[in-house]
């Protein structure tokens, strides 16, 4: 008992083969499919061709080691193609050797006249290939070739004979599994994109700062490393202002958590409406903000900065019929390629610092004071 871990492992490497070089979880399902059905097939097949075989059954065997080839052919070009995603040609492969062999399992009647008990692989095996859509349409091209087969005047398409009364059961048990697979990939379709919307909203609220609306230190993080990577290929520059609101803490003291917060979310609004589209602002904690000015240089930096601190300087907030002064202090930071963004956010902190120690309501390094 102990090899059965192991097998589990090597069936679940197996089965998740390729998943791993996307992020759809579409894609991934697809390959999922593929790797299964390719497997089922293609054992199914090969045993029950052996068995044919050994039945003197010839025509069968043949029929079905032919799809067991088919089978093993698919898996091969899907793993072959796995990163071009080209494995939608081993998909139409795997139904087309399954719609085949159902129709001569059908026009044969396989082993004993059991042949057509087979056929209600076919709607489930379709609806996982082909989504809802392309389940149905496929289904129903089979179900169309099934009728012919069997209800063709005088059984002259039959090698096999049936009763009329399980040709029609059959048919009715198809029709019905049809409509039920569909329902189940209808829901399974529905939930997924639910899932899919949740997730997404999730992972856009982990990125927004619920109190401001705007990214958060984390979103923050992320697109300095991004633009980082920018500056480092093009050899550009670019600044970032920390902004730190004066004598917070007096405010909240005087008028209230309230009215704090309602001056965070108004200052956020201020800076975003002051800065131009390309630019980022985030809010780096408490009362500290956050902006990111690419392809932005230390003289345009303190432009944008000088523009912030006299906006606010000179727009007082109002909360509940209270007009109340804010100040702001603005310490700039620089990445280049020879200065790493933490470098940058360290440079920012220190100047803030000294903007703070100028007497707040401060911009620090000033232009004239810049190398
Ligand atoms: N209302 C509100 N207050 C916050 C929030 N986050 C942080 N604060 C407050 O911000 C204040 C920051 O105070 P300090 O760090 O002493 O700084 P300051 O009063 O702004 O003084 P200086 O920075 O030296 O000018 C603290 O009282 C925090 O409680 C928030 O989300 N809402």
């Amino acid at each position: 008992m102990k090899f059965l871990p192991a097998i589990k492992t090597l069936l679940v490497n197996y089965l998740n083969r390729g998943t791993e070089l996307y992020d759809d979880p579409e894609k991934r399902h697809r390959i999922l499919i593929i790797n299964w059905f390719g497997m089922v097939g293609f054992s199914i097949t090969f045993i029950l061709g052996i068995n044919a075989y050994f039945q003197n059954n010839d025509h069968l065997a043949i029929v079905l080691l032919l799809s067991c080839v088919l089978f093993f052919l698919s898996l091969l070009n899907h793993w072959k193609f796995l990163k071009q995603y080209r494995f939608e040609t081993s998909a139409t492969l795997i139904q087309l050797s399954l719609l085949a062999l159902m129709l001569y399992l059908v026009y044969s009647g396989g082993a004993n006249n059991t042949g057509p008990l087979w056929v209600f692989l076919v709607p489930p095996v379709m609806m996982f290939f082909g989504g809802l859509k392309g389940g149905l349409r496929n289904t129903s091209v089979f179900i169309t070739c099934y009728c012919i087969i069997m209800f063709y005047p005088e059984n002259q398409l039959l090698e096999a004979s049936y009763t009329h009364e399980f040709k029609t059961r059959v048919l009715y048990s198809l029709i019905t599994l049809t409509f039920l697979s569909g329902y189940y990939e209808y829901s399974r379709h529905q939930s997924f994109q639910h899932v899919k919307q949740l997730s997404a909203k999730f992972e856009q609220q982990a990125l927004r700062d619920h109190l401001t609306d705007i990214p958060n230190r984390r979103a923050m993080m992320e697109q300095l490393n991004y633009e980082y990577a920018r500056v480092v290929r093009n050899n550009y520059d670019m600044s970032i202002l920390l902004i730190d609101v004066d004598f917070f803490k007096k405010i909240n003291d005087k008028y209230g958590h309230q009215c704090g917060d309602e001056v965070l979310i108004k200052l956020a609004k201020s800076f975003t409406a002051t800065l131009r589209k390309q630019d980022m602002i985030s809010r780096w904690g408490g009362e500290e903000f956050l902006i990111l000015l690419p392809h932005t240089g230390f003289n345009d930096a303190f432009e944008v900065a000088e523009k912030i601190r006299k906006t606010i300087q000179q727009n007082p907030i109002t909360f509940d019929d209270k007009t109340i002064e804010i100040t702001v202090s603005i310490g700039i930071g620089k990445a280049d390629i020879h200065h790493s963004v933490d470098s940058a956010i360290s440079q920012a902190d220190e100047h803030l610092y000294q903007a703070k120690e100028e007497g707040r309501d401060s911009v620090y390094p000033k232009v004239d004071k810049i190398a």
